[in-house]
């Protein structure tokens, strides 16, 4: 099969409704001459799993630092829980578990369980005994000097720094980089526990979102600095499929889809399109043509996330 890839100018509805537990308005950072926040309008509902996805540089980490109030917008708000960031940033942050995307942990001469033990301090409901129990599902010796942790250990380590105040919104970038596939899927694990116990709400930037394909519900794709989507799973699901069809020898398909096509190939005399639409319009319109639709499948979180940024553009 050779993909085609489409020439034309897509435009997606988001369709998200509040309440909002993370929201950005027009938000926008320049670095020198590169702008990596291109006016972006984030919307992640109460108890979402958002997932944000995008190319390296898309500007992803800009975006969740800047909710961290760590990098200052140049235009824009943002808002978690109704707080300004940068304005109400304290109580802002009091709100989130934050687990930075790079591997560098701060205070590496302390021991874990001290960082934990300081950690506590700040937080009126720090339980102990949750602590004990992410740090023994994710295996980390208490004693061991932050200074002397592998990759993966630094990073299961800032895990349980971000859930261990079961904050009610969690700001995760890249979580499961690093990670060994056991310790993913007990990370993934935990995630999904404090999800049932907190009920709360999850934004997480990652390149594999098939990690995350049972928990996702939100989409958001960046590029460039742009959001160029932002969905409901469901939305997704219903609206971007890929249909398989055939015809008469020759048959090219319909010269016009009244929809948006993500991706063309063909193999033999199978055609097989992504499209973006209302599925019985893109029936209609291949049967119209001439040709027969032997299945309109949906495409998995991954498959969907990975059609959609190599669109050429996405409005
Ligand atoms: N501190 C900085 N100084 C200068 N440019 C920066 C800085 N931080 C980010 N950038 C630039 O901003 C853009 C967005 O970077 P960002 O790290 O947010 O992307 P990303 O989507 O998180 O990428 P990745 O998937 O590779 O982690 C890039 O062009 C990057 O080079």
């Amino acid at each position: 099969m050779t993909p085609i890839t489409p020439t034309a100018e897509y435009v997606l509805p988001t369709g998200l409704q509040g309440p909002f537990a993370v929201s950005t308005h027009a938000l926008t950072k320049r670095f020198g001459a590169a702008l990596a926040l291109d006016a972006v309008s984030l919307q992640v509902p109460e108890g979402a799993v958002y997932v944000l996805a995008g190319a390296n540089g898309a500007g992803k980490t800009t975006l969740l630092t800047a909710l961290l109030d760590l990098v200052r917008p140049d235009e824009g708000r943002a808002e978690v829980l109704g707080l300004d960031t940068h304005r109400q940033g304290a109580m802002a942050r009091a709100q989130i578990g934050y687990m930075p995307g790079s591997v560098t942990a701060a205070f590496p001469w302390l021991r874990i369980g001290q960082f934990l033990s300081l950690l506590g301090g700040y937080y009126p409901g720090w339980d102990a005994s949750y602590v004990g129990h992410l740090t023994e599902r994710l295996d980390l010796d208490l004693n061991a000097r932050i200074r002397g942790l592998s990759k993966g250990q630094t990073r299961r380590f800032q895990l349980v720094c971000a859930l261990s105040h079961r904050p009610p919104v969690l700001i995760l970038d890249e979580p499961t980089d690093g990670l060994d596939p056991e310790m993913r899927d007990e990370a993934l694990g935990l995630l999904s526990e404090h999800l049932a116990d907190t009920g709360g709400t999850v934004l997480l930037a990652t390149h594999h979102a098939y990690e995350v394909e049972g928990l996702a519900d939100h989409v958001g794709i960046m590029r460039a600095g742009r959001l160029i989507l932002q969905t409901p799973r469901e939305v997704l699901q219903s609206q971007l499929l890929i249909y398989r069809a055939d015809g008469p020898e020759g048959w090219a398909g319909p010269a016009h889809l009244d929809a948006q096509v993500i991706a063309r190939a063909r193999s033999g005399r199978e055609i097989q399109w992504t499209v973006w639409g209302d599925k019985r319009t893109v029936e209609q319109a291949i049967e119209a043509s001439g040709g027969v639709v032997r299945s309109a499948t949906p495409l998995g979180l991954d498959q969907a996330v990975t059609a959609l940024m190599r669109t050429k553009e996405l409005r």
